[in-house]
């Protein structure tokens, strides 16, 4: 079972947020985190990122995905309407870090995200979005205003007991290097992108 390791305030260029570090043990050196605006109201449907580890988009500003600025994004709007990031160590759709680089290598011979996953004999996702519910559950959300465009994880919520109340939608403009994800994230996953800013 995950269980708040520890938890201290953070001043970020954002603001500051309350970060609490979950895992099964204390030894674990990644936790899953939780970041918790200060003005959070959880007697109302509380707005709630839930966000996959990308440590080539959100450290190293690779332009191969959104990454970074969704993160950005996410933390700019919680701390401006109060909500909770749920920070999950699950880099590169939880293949690691490792293999997403063999990805890469694939994608740069044309293979797209998904079909660069399958060749390396793994999962084209391989997340698992319970841990998150886990965690929501642990800081007592009861209904959420959910920012993704990912159908799978809106799915995820509707299949819990805490109560799916919205959708906030965080697009991102592409670039040269990110358009190709970005197709493929609507094609393959569905995820719900506005044409014009393919
Ligand atoms: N395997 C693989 N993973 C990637 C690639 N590009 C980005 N990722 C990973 O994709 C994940 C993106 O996660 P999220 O930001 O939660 O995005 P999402 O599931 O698409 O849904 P949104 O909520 O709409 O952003 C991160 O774990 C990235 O590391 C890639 O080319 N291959
Ligand atoms: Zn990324």
């Amino acid at each position: 079972m995950l269980q708040i390791q520890a938890e201290s305030n953070v001043p970020t260029d954002f603001g500051e947020f309350r970060m609490m570090a979950f895992s099964e043990n204390e030894k674990d050196w990644m936790p899953h985190i939780a970041l918790i605006a200060k003005n959070t109201d959880l007697s109302q449907p509380v707005n709630v990122r839930i966000h996959s580890e990308c440590i080539t988009g959100e450290v190293f500003h690779s332009q191969k995905c959104e990454c970074g600025q969704q993160l950005n994004s996410a933390m700019q709007y919680m701390q401006e309407n109060g909500g909770i990031i749920i920070y999950l160590r699950q880099e590169g759709r939880n293949i690691g870090i490792i293999n997403k680089l063999k990805a890469y290598a694939l994608q740069e011979k044309g293979l797209d995200t998904v079909q660069a996953n399958l060749e390396l004999g793994l999962p084209a996702d391989d997340r698992d979005f319970g841990i998150a519910i886990e965690m929501l559950e642990q800081l007592n959300v009861k209904s959420l205003n959910l920012m993704t465009n990912n159908p799978e994880k809106i799915q995820i919520i509707k299949d819990s007991k805490i109560q799916f109340n919205s959708r906030i939608p965080l697009q991102i403009k592409s670039n040269d290097s990110s358009l190709g994800y970005l197709k493929t994230k609507k094609s393959y996953f569905g995820h719900l992108l506005d044409d014009e800013n393919d």
